[in-house]
């Protein structure tokens, strides 16, 4: 009998908690389990199989059976099984959305928008399938040819955080799948269950037993796990989002094998707005973007920059804007910010208001700490002015509901200011001028710019960072699939040509 859920499905076995390996449901060959905790209320609410090492190997077997049927379909039956995968998981929009409240704490409206974008990605890619062509070159040499063939890569492994689990789940995986790679999946031990649950829906689409396998773990296995994927044999490639500390070892484990991989790092960001900037835009884009998800996303602006014209009237407006915001359970009617996901970020975001504030930060919004009588994870949204590059929340991701506000004066001062950092994700500006904004787009250090924009991610631009926080590309058009393709270059002679 399956245990209670503390909400009401309309398909039960979307919350059905074990690992799927090679079409089944199967537990930890150890027979352990961990808890996963809703971070509204602080409390157990299910438990997922805690592999370790010694369970990397069947499951990588699995998905290297499948990838030797998967890799000869045609790209027409990969994207129509991709169509079909994507409206069953459109289908179960609305359980899906419940079991993300559940396990990241987000309000049920911004989890129905993370589930719209994890289906922009499965959508994207039944078009993708089709469109992985090779192509053919003009050989300098009389009497030559050459063409180049794609073909998928092999087995893939993929390392997914808990910020946005479906939404990064589903772009990579149907990334692979579009290419014709089969996957092993580790989800983050906060979040297992919607990417179990989009595995299980992918059986029923079609897909070869194996063809994406998830492997879930706790936070003292995740190391065994990850290392055990990054270097098995079958392995062929790795894509992980989450930490550049963690990226780093990623980055290592792949080099001992030269194996190909795909990292999406961690940013700092920072949102620019000059004294001519349309302020009501910019400020729309700076409330949607900082607060999203009680600001654990790794685009999120993370050094707010405001010329010294504007600098007074537009942090008043924040703070008026920012104080409609409605913080509680995800699932409680009228919610807009929920709680951040795990413990340590609390810790995080205490330390770096902390920090700030005893090196000459002013506090004008909230507290800086911890909402302590809840039971939940909450940080009321906390502003701080007057926040110089030197702080701690300056110069490291603070992934909270923190945000700090600094002032500028010229082009060139805040251009320096916003690039001297060793990340590059995401970089915001707002202003009137063309040319400036022009400028601007080519000057900032960043994979992602916003020019009069916040939030741009979207299946069909290439997502990525440059500088440290990564490589890669995992969304937009033909570069995302490419990832997960191998080229090769064919060159014939052709007798008696002319
Ligand atoms: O936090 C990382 C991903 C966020 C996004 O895809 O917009």
């Amino acid at each position: 009998m399956a245990a209670e859920l503390p909400f009401q499905l309309a398909d039960r076995s979307l919350a059905q908690p074990d690992c799927v390996v090679d079409g089944r449901d199967i537990t930890a060959k150890s027979g352990k389990r961990f808890d996963v905790i809703d971070p509204g209320t602080g409390k157990v609410w299910i438990s997922c199989p805690d592999c370790n090492g010694d369970d990397v190997d069947t499951t990588v077997q699995s998905s290297h059976r499948a990838f030797q049927e998967y890799s000869k379909w045609t790209p027409r039956k990969r994207a129509q099984t991709i169509s079909k995968w994507h409206q069953l998981i459109v289908d179960a929009r609305e359980d899906l959305a419940k079991i993300l409240v559940y396990e990241t704490g987000k309000p049920l409206s911004e989890a129905y928008g993370e589930i719209d974008y994890a289906t922009s990605f499965t959508w994207w890619f039944v078009g993708e399938a089709e469109r992985a062509h090779g192509s053919s070159i003009v050989s300098a040499i009389p009497g030559r040819r050459a063409i180049t063939i794609k073909q998928p890569i092999g087995v893939a492994a993929a390392l997914v955080p808990w910020n946005f689990p479906i939404a990064l789940t589903l772009r990579k995986v149907a990334a692979a799948l579009a290419a014709g790679c089969t996957m092993v999946l580790k989800p983050s031990p906060e979040t297992p269950l919607t990417a179990i649950a989009v595995a299980r829906l992918a059986l029923k689409a079609g897909f070869p037993v194996g063809s994406f396998n998830v492997l879930t773990t706790s936070l003292d296995n995740t190391p065994a796990v990850a290392e055990a994927l990054c270097l098995h044999p079958l392995i062929k490639k790795v894509t992980f989002t989450g930490s550049t500390r963690v990226g780093k070892i990623i980055t290592g484990l792949c080099a001992r094998n030269l194996k190909k991989f795909t990292l999406e790092l961690g940013g700092n960001c920072p949102f620019i707005i000059f004294d001519d900037a349309n302020t009501v835009q910019a400020l729309a884009q700076l409330m949607a973007l900082k607060w999203r998800h009680a600001g654990q996303a790794c685009i999120s602006s993370n050094r707010l920059y405001v010329q010294r014209g504007i600098y007074d009237a537009f942090v008043k407006e924040l703070i008026a804007s920012t104080s409609q915001l409605k913080v509680g359970h995800g699932m409680a009617e009228g919610t807009t910010m929920g709680p951040v996901t795990t413990p340590r970020a609390l810790d995080k975001a205490e330390e770096m208001a902390k920090d700030a504030i005893s090196n000459g930060a002013k506090l004008v919004y909230g507290t800086g700490l911890r909402a302590e009588s809840t039971g939940g994870y909450f940080m009321n949204p906390t502003i701080l002015t007057d926040v110089t590059d030197d702080m701690l929340m300056s110069q490291d991701e603070i992934f909270a509901p923190l945000l700090g506000v600094s002032v500028f004066d010229t082009e060139d001062e805040v251009t320096t200011r916003a690039n001297n950092t060793s990340m590059g994700l995401a970089s915001y500006v707002f202003t009137k001028n063309v040319d400036r904004l022009w400028r601007m787009f080519e000057k900032l250090e960043a994979g992602m710019i916003g020019l009069n924009t916040g939030n741009s991610s979207c299946s069909e631009a290439p997502f990525g960072g440059i500088k440290e926080s990564g490589c890669g590309k995992e969304s937009g058009k033909d570069v995302a699939v490419e990832e997960f393709l191998v080229t090769k270059n064919g060159t014939l002679t052709v007798e008696d040509h002319w």
